[in-house]
C-alpha cells in the first residue's frame, strides 16, 4: 500500500512537472524540492532523535550564502560550492553541537535558536562579504560538467534528482543503527545510555547530517532564486522546515516529500481567495495536525492498516530474521566489586558507604525498606548516577564513576523498576536496540534479539508492538533486553513486582539459569519468598548502610534486619 502510494505520488508529481506546471508551478516545485532535502535532514535531528533543532534554518541559510559568495564574488563553479554548502553548515555545527547538546530539550531549542540569530546579526553587518541587509544578485546559476542548468524544468530536475539522493540515503540512515539508535535514545535516554548506546556522540552525528542536508538545501535555494539576502537566515524559513516534518510525519523521508510538496502548493490553491488565503491556509494546517497527529504519512499507515484495505492490497508481515545466537564479547570481565559507595542527595544520605561483592553464578539478593537505597545503588553501579565516594571494579577494572554507556558496552546489562520499553517500539526492534552498540548491522542485531526472545520463551511476541503488553510479559521482554548482550553482570530491580506466582516460578527458573551460566545477578526485590530461595547471598540496607550481609538462610534471623524491615515474624 505504501508503495502504491509512494509510486502514484512520484508519478503524479511528474506528470505534472513534464505536462502541466507553467514556468511559474515549476519554480514552486522547485522550491518544495528544496525544502524537502532540508527536512529530511531535520526528520533526522527532531523526527528520530527528538531533538528541537531550531538550526536548521540557519544551517540552510549558511549554505545560501556560502554558494552565493563563493559563486557570486569569487565565480566558483556548482562542483565546489555545492560541496562546500555543506561542509561549512557541518563545521558550525560540529563545535555548536558539542557545546549545546547536553542542555535540557528547551534550553537547547532556544540556544539553536540563538545561532541563527547571531548569523542574521553578521550576515547584515559584513556588507563587504554578505552584501549586507540586500544581499548579493547575480548568483550564477548551477554549471553541471560545463552544463548550465537553466531555470524551469532543468533546474527542478536537479533539484528533484537530489531529493531522491538524499531521501534514499534519509531512509536508509533512518532505517540503519543510526536511526534505530536515535529512536530509542528520543523515547528514553537514561534507558538508551544503559543500552550501551552513546548519546551523546549519537545527537552530535545526527546534529551534524541535518546541517550536511541544510547546507544542501541552502545551495539549490540560491540556485532557484539567483540571489542571496539576511532573508534565509530568518525564522520563517525554520517554521517552515518544522511544520513540513509535522504535517508530513516525524521522523519520516516521504513525511519531509509530502509535507514540502503540499506546504507550498497550498497557498497557490487558496490564492483565488484573495485576503481569506491565509485563514483557510491556517484551517487546513490545523486540521491536518488535529485529525493526523502522527503526519499525513501516520494517516496513510493507518489507512493502510485498516480491514477493508489490507483486504484490497494485502499486507505482507515483515518477514523476521532467523534466531542466531550473540557471541560472548571477546574480553568477558567476572564479576563487580564495590567498596565505600556514597551518595547523597541534599542533606539524605541515599547510599552510605556501601561494599557488595557480585560474584559469577551468584544471585546476590538487595533487600531493605522503601527508601533504604536499594535503586540509587544500582544506578550508582550502573553509572546513572555518580558516587561521591567509592570504588567500583568491574572484572578487575577500574570503573568507578564511568559513563553507563561505557559500563554496558564493558559487560554490565540492568533493569528499570518501571520495564523501561519504548512504547512506539516493535518487541523485536526494541531488544535489538540493545545489540545496536555492538553489531555490524540491524539485521544481525535482530537476528540476536530473536535468539534472547526465544530464552525466554517470549518469541512469539517478536512481530508485537511494546504497547499494551501486560506487566509479566514486559519484564520478559526487558530481561531478553538485557541478555541479548550476554552481560557478565545483571542488576534487576524488582523484576518480580506483580507478577503472579506461576509467572514468579518461571522467573524463578530462568534466573537461576542465568547465574548457571556464570552470570553475576544482583536481584533488587521485596518478597521474600521469591528471593530466599534463589540467593546465594544477601545485603539489607537501612537508610543507606549494609546492616545485613551473609547467607539468605540467616536473614530472616537476624535481628537488625527483623527490625528495620521483616518485622518480628520475618513477615515481608
Ligand atoms: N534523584 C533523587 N533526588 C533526590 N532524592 C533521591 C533521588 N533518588 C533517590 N533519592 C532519595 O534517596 C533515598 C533512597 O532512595 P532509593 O530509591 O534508592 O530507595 P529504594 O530502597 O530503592 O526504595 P524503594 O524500595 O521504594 O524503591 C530516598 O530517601 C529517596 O528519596
Amino acid at each position: 500500500m505504501e508503495s502504491v502510494v509512494l509510486g502514484t505520488g512520484a508519478l503524479a508529481l511528474l506528470v505534472y512537472a513534464l505536462a502541466f506546471a507553467s514556468p511559474y508551478g515549476l519554480r514552486v516545485l522547485t522550491v518544495a524540492g528544496v525544502y524537502a532535502l532540508a527536512t529530511f535532514g531535520f526528520q533526522i535531528v527532531f523526527g528520530l532523535g527528538g531533538a528541537l533543532s531550531l538550526a536548521q534554518g540557519a544551517f540552510f541559510g549558511v549554505g545560501a550564502y556560502v554558494t552565493g559568495i563563493l559563486g557570486s564574488r569569487y565565480g566558483l563553479g556548482f562542483e565546489a560550492t555545492f560541496p562546500l554548502s555543506m561542509l561549512v553548515p557541518l563545521l558550525l555545527a560540529l563545535p555548536v553541537g558539542l557545546a549545546v547538546l547536553r542542555l535540557e530539550s528547551h534550553y537547547f531549542a532556544l540556544a539553536t535558536l540563538g545561532i541563527a540569530q547571531v548569523l542574521h546579526l553578521l550576515a547584515v553587518n559584513l556588507p563587504d562579504l554578505t552584501g549586507g541587509s540586500n544581499g548579493l544578485a547575480g548568483v550564477p546559476p548551477a554549471v553541471l560538467f560545463g552544463w548550465t542548468v537553466p531555470r524551469g524544468l532543468p533546474m527542478a530536475g536537479l533539484v528533484w534528482g537530489l531529493v531522491a539522493l538524499g531521501g534514499l540515503i534519509g531512509w536508509r540512515l533512518a532505517r540503519g543503527r543510526l536511526g534505530r539508535s536515535l529512536t530509542m535514545l528520543r523515547d528514553d535516554a537514561l534507558a538508551a545510555a544503559t543500552l550501551g548506546l552513546d548519546v551523546g556522540r549519537l545527537r552530535l552525528a545526527a546534529f551534524g547530517i541535518s546541517a550536511l542536508f541544510a547546507g544542501a538545501a541552502g545551495a539549490l535555494a540560491v540556485h532557484t532564486q539567483r540571489v542571496v539576502s539576511p532573508e534565509v537566515l530568518e525564522f520563517p524559513v525554520m517554521v517552515s522546515i518544522l511544520t513540513i516534518a509535522i504535517v508530513g510525519g516525524r521522523g519520516r523521508m516521504a513525511g519531509a516529500v509530502l509535507g514540502a510538496v503540499l506546504l507550498l502548493h497550498l497557498p497557490e490553491w487558496f490564492r483565488f481567495l484573495e485576503r481569506g488565503y491565509l485563514v483557510v491556509y491556517g484551517v487546513a494546517l490545523l486540521a491536518t495536525v488535529v485529525l493526523a497527529p502522527d503526519g499525513l504519512t501516520g494517516l496513510l499507515d493507518r489507512i493502510a492498516a485498516h480491514r477493508i484495505a489490507v483486504r484490497l492490497f494485502g499486507r505482507k508481515p515483515r518477514p523476521l530474521a532467523a534466531a542466531k545466537e550473540p557471541p560472548l564479547p571477546p574480553a568477558h570481565p567476572s564479576g563487580l566489586s564495590v567498596e565505600g559507595l556514597r551518595k547523597s542527595f541534599g542533606g539524605v544520605r541515599a547510599v552510605d558507604g556501601v561494599s557488595l561483592d557480585l560474584r559469577p553464578g551468584i544471585i546476590t539478593g538487595l533487600i531493605g525498606p522503601n527508601g533504604s537505597g536499594k535503586s540509587t545503588v544500582i544506578n550508582l553501579l550502573s553509572g546513572l548516577e555518580r558516587p561521591e565516594a567509592g570504588r567500583v571494579l568491574l572484572g578487575g577494572q577500574e570503573v568507578t564513576g564511568a559513563r553507563a554507556d561505557r559500563l554496558a558496552r564493558a559487560g554490565l546489562a540492568r533493569s528499570f523498576q518501571a520495564a523501561a520499553l519504548p512504547d512506539e517500539a516493535g518487541v523485536l526492534e526494541a531488544v535489538a536496540a540493545a545489540r545496536l552498540a555492538v553489531d555490524p548491522d540491524a539485521a544481525t542485531a535482530e537476528a540476536h534479539a530473536r535468539w534472547a526472545l526465544d530464552r525466554l520463551g517470549v518469541g512469539g511476541l517478536a512481530g508485537r508492538s511494546c504497547d499494551g503488553l501486560p506487566a509479566a510479559l514486559r519484564r520478559r521482554v526487558e530481561l531478553a533486553r538485557a541478555l541479548v548482550r550476554r552481560p557478565a553482570v545483571l542488576l534487576l530491580d524488582e523484576p518480580a513486582a506483580g507478577l503472579t506466582d506461576g509467572e514468579k516460578a518461571e522467573l524463578a527458573a530462568v534466573l537461576r539459569d542465568l547465574a548457571g551460566e556464570g552470570m553475576a545477578v544482583l536481584l533488587v526485590e521485596h518478597d521474600m519468598g521469591f528471593l530466599l530461595p534463589l540467593a546465594g547471598r544477601v545485603l539489607c540496607l537501612d537508610r543507606g548502610r549494609v546492616i545485613y550481609d551473609g547467607p539468605a538462610d540467616g536473614v530472616r534471623r537476624n535481628s537488625a534486619v527483623a527490625e528495620a524491615y521483616l518485622g518480628p515474624a520475618g513477615s515481608a
